[in-house]
């Protein structure tokens, strides 16, 4: 048995920031991360960072199938998917060796490669990759081990053969038709990626509406352009079954009252993400999980067992890199820093990277009302951006809410070239809770993205 100040279980984003942290606090602490392959955490080896470099290699074959638009004559261009794969793993290796690298000189051994399981409340047996079990204890207890893909139970589903975000990126040729099961962000960054690499690509979605938390407005209006480029809807459908047949998998749908069967080369499921609790046995420790095996804590990361904190996806916040990573200057603050912070009062931007961008803040128009504002809304077409239209990127719609009584920005969803970069500077405003006429007004360099904030907030 070896005893250490802090384990951390899971080597997410805030477990691996954490880890260095305690440490240079003369704390001993182990990090117990269960591959050599995840070292870094998912955003780095199967999420965002692989995600994000294989959708820059689509943008640029969508840039050369356009470039005639530019006036640029390409000739014969072809896509080579084996190396769009070569360059995503090269990516995510030299993200992975450098995580290594720092985590090594910070941990050193205590950097403990292993699946790590509660016994007790305070001791977790750690299976390591060499086939030996280690018992380790600590005073306080950090979980940051993530989530994974949710797998609906669909009947023939797992006989028949299907992909998630992770085997997708790995594939070694290109779908002929992807099917897409879910109209998330997971199924709509790939529906766009692997159209542009030349798969043809159906997207399968429970609902009726696409990107179920967004307004409507905006939901159709990316709905449109994706409709636009060829990417196919089917929407309000239920799959009742699946089947292989020879290369192909079918899927028999339920749409209103009528039965339809579809077929494609590949399904991805991508219909949302469970939490990595089974494997803990939580129960051991006595901690409390959700209906949906979400560890429950509170406004300050604590579980309900004293001593033991739970950080990123596993404590059902929204499922973001930059979540977990504030959850970890929440530890910090409270534990080291002698401070004070919880989870409220933090706004939490997202951005769907298609192209266009969606980017969100705050609250959607929707929820403004059902929360009981009284509200102004703007509405702008991205094509009235100058820089836009210098780009040829027009296709957008930018929309913002602000509360009439105070002139606070309450929310934006702004759906247009690098939204993702835009949305900073609105979320500035609203955490320096300055109205929204320092957008309005503010003297914004010509011609930018941003200086499309001065014609937004011209219309409130
Ligand atoms: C395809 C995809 C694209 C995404 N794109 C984005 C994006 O662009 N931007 C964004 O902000 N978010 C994105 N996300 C979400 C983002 O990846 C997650 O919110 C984030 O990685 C969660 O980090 P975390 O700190 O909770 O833990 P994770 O990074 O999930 O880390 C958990 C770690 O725990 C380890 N582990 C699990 N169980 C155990 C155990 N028992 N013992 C030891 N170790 C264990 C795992 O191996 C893993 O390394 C994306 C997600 C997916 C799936
Ligand atoms: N750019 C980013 O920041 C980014 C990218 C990818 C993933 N993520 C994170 O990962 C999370 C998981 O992504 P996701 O796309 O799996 O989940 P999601 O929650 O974004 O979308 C899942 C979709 O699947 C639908 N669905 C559920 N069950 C279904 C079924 N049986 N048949 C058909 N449709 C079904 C839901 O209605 C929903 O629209 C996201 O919520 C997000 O937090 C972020």
């Amino acid at each position: 048995m070896e005893h250490y100040d802090d384990i951390i279980i899971g080597g997410g984003k805030a477990g691996k920031t954490l880890a260095p942290a305690l440490v240079a606090t003369g704390r001993k602490t182990a990090l117990v991360e269960r591959s050599l392959n995840m070292i870094g955490g998912t955003c780095i080896n199967v999420a965002c960072i692989p995600t994000k470099t294989m959708v820059a290699s689509a943008n640029v074959a969508n840039i050369v199938r356009n470039s005639d638009a530019y006036g640029v004559k390409v000739h014969a261009s072809t896509l080579d998917f084996a190396e769009v794969i070569r360059r995503k793993r090269i990516v995510v290796q030299s993200m992975r060796e450098m995580n290594l690298h720092n985590l090594k000189i910070a941990l050193g051994h205590e950097l403990i490669v292993g699946t790590g399981r509660f016994v007790a409340p305070q001791t977790i047996e750690v299976a390591t990759d060499e086939g030996n079990t280690r018992l380790i204890t600590a005073e306080r207890l950090f979980i940051n081990t993530g989530t994974r893909p949710l797998i609906p139970s669909i009947p023939g589903l797992k006989e028949a053969g299907f992909l998630t975000s992770e085997s997708i990126m790995e594939l070694e040729q290109l779908p002929e038709h992807l099917l897409i099961l879910g109209s998330g962000y997971i199924g709509l960054e790939f529906a766009q990626m692997f159209w542009r690499f030349g798969s043809r690509v159906k997207v399968i979605g429970q609902s009726e509406q696409i990107l179920s938390q967004q307004d409507p407005d905006i939901a159709m209006a990316v709905q449109t352009l994706l409709e636009r480029e060829g990417i196919e809807f089917l929407l309000n459908a239920k799959v009742l079954k699946a089947d292989r047949a020879g290369n192909a998998i079918k899927l028999q749908i339920q749409v209103a009252n009528q039965q339809i069967e579809l077929q494609g080369s590949h399904l991805l499921v991508a219909v949302g993400r469970v939490p990595t609790t089974d494997s803990l046995n939580l129960a051991a420790a006595g901690v409390a999980t959700d209906a949906r095996g979400f560890i429950v804590v509170n406004d300050r990361l604590e579980t309900n067992v004293p001593g033991i904190w739970a950080l990123g996806d596993i404590n059902g916040c929204p499922q973001y890199t930059h979540v977990s990573l504030d959850d970890y200057r929440i530890i910090k603050a409270n534990l080291i820093d002698g401070g004070n912070r919880n989870t409220s009062d933090r706004p939490i931007p997202s951005c769907l990277f298609i192209d266009p961008e969606l980017a969100h803040l705050g609250l959607t128009e929707t929820e403004a009302q059902q929360q009981g504002y009284a509200i102004r809304v703007a509405k702008l077409d991205a094509s009235a951006i100058p820089r836009a239209r210098t780009l040829g990127k027009t296709d957008g719609l930018l929309k913002a809410i602000v509360d009439t009584e105070t002139g606070h920005i309450l929310g934006a969803s702004l759906l247009c070239h690098e939204a993702g970069e835009v949305i900073s500077t609105v979320q500035m405003v609203m955490q320096a809770q300055m109205p929204y006429t320092v957008l309005r007004d503010g003297v914004l360099t010509h011609p930018t993205m941003t200086e499309g904030l001065n014609l937004l907030f011209s219309k409130m």
